[in-house]
């Protein structure tokens, strides 16, 4: 709340996640800087565009030195750290039903990690700290609040995820059915109801944007983004015979509509050998990653695990992004408790 006064946009997790850890910061003494120039100054690691676009208005209304942290690092040390770290963090999602996945940690290289923020970075994961951005798309999660909010008329990110889940992507997609007379081609491999062309059928309709719904635009949008990332992603996947794919970003948000997608688009181009994962915590591996490492930077007094199980949840609540101070014992999923919440 008083940070959306503050900042005049809409906020993205990793914002208001860093923003939260602030607080934090001003009541744990051990996050002071070493240095002795600054010692009287609190430190905050901060990551991603935000830290850029941002670092000004923190330092200004905080009164903070801010020390920006490499984002690829930041997302792949956050990854690792929930993936071993969290008991139950990683699943898959197929018919609407989530299913958690054992890690071994001894087993965990490489896979691909998949970040959907505004635009998407895929990268190939080694190990702690060995990682390289293999690919990417800048059709993410931006395209689709951007294309969105122009086709919509939405006001929110929220709205028009919610709008999506309400839509019928048939009335604007143009099925394989529809150009081959309500038939499949099974040739190919392609059902009827497979999607030939996304936002297809908009050619022939004779019909302009006022005469669909909202609500269909936006689950054909959804949809075109999600199928398009979940294949680049297993592509690139099967171009270094990498088995895991893990799916993160804070574009996902959870939703079942999404998963599912990126989950069936996995599966059918690698022929359902492979399934996408998704992450518990999915928004905030960037800040997490961050705040992991203070570690790195010999910063005294500070118990990075202990503060981490303070910090790590967040809920979307009647569209409103919450940040919460949990106590979550990390190694059993269902120990989750909700200290202080902050609305954003
Ligand atoms: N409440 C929201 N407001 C704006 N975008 C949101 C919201 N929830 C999810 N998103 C999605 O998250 C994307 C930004 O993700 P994020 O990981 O924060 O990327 P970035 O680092 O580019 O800010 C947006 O483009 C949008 O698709
Ligand atoms: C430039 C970025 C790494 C920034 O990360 P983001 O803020 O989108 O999370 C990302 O938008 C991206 O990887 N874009 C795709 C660029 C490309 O490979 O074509």
């Amino acid at each position: 709340m008083l940070w959306r006064q503050a900042f005049s946009r809409q906020y993205a997790f990793e914002d208001i996640y860093v923003l939260f850890i602030c607080l934090q910061i001003k009541m744990n003494p051990g996050f002071r800087h070493h240095d002795a120039s600054a010692s009287d100054k609190t430190l905050i690691k901060a990551t991603g565009g935000g830290a850029y676009k941002f670092a000004d208005l923190i330092k200004e209304k905080l009164g903070v030195v801010l020390d920006k942290e490499d984002e690829m690092d930041c997302l792949v040390t956050g990854a690792n750290f929930l993936l071993k770290a969290v008991h139950q963090e990683a699943f898959t999602y197929v018919d609407g039903q989530k299913e958690f996945v054992q890690i071994d940690q001894n087993d965990l290289y490489p896979y691909l990690l998949v970040n959907i923020g505004s635009g998407v970075s895929m990268i190939k994961v080694d190990g702690d700290g060995k990682f390289e951005r293999i690919s990417g798309t800048s059709v993410g999660g931006g395209t689709f609040w951007g294309l969105g909010r122009l086709l919509t008329n939405c006001k929110s990110f929220d709205e028009l995820l919610e709008l999506s889940h309400q839509g019928n992507n048939r009335v604007i997609d143009m099925l394989v059915g529809d150009i081959y007379g309500g038939s499949e081609y099974s040739k190919i491999g392609l059902t009827s109801t497979n999607i030939a062309s996304s936002f297809g059928k908009a050619i022939s309709d004779n019909k302009e944007l006022k005469d669909y719904k909202p609500e269909d635009v936006a689950r054909s949008l959804l949809r075109m983004i999600s199928n398009n990332i979940g294949q680049i992603s297993y592509l690139n996947a099967l171009r270094f015979g990498l088995k895991r794919i893990f799916f993160a970003g804070f574009f996902i948000r959870g939703h079942a509509y999404t998963m599912d997608t990126i989950s069936v688009a996995v599966s059918f181009w690698s022929k359902g050998d492979a399934k996408a994962m998704f992450l518990r915590h999915e928004g905030f591996l960037g800040a997490l990653g961050a705040f992991v490492s203070y570690e790195n930077h010999g910063l005294g007094g500070l118990k990075t695990h202990q503060s981490v199980q303070q910090f790590a949840v967040s809920k979307t609540y009647a569209g409103k992004k919450i940040c919460c101070l949990v106590n979550e014992d990390l190694n059993d999923n269902e120990s989750i408790d909700f200290g202080v919440a902050f609305a954003a």
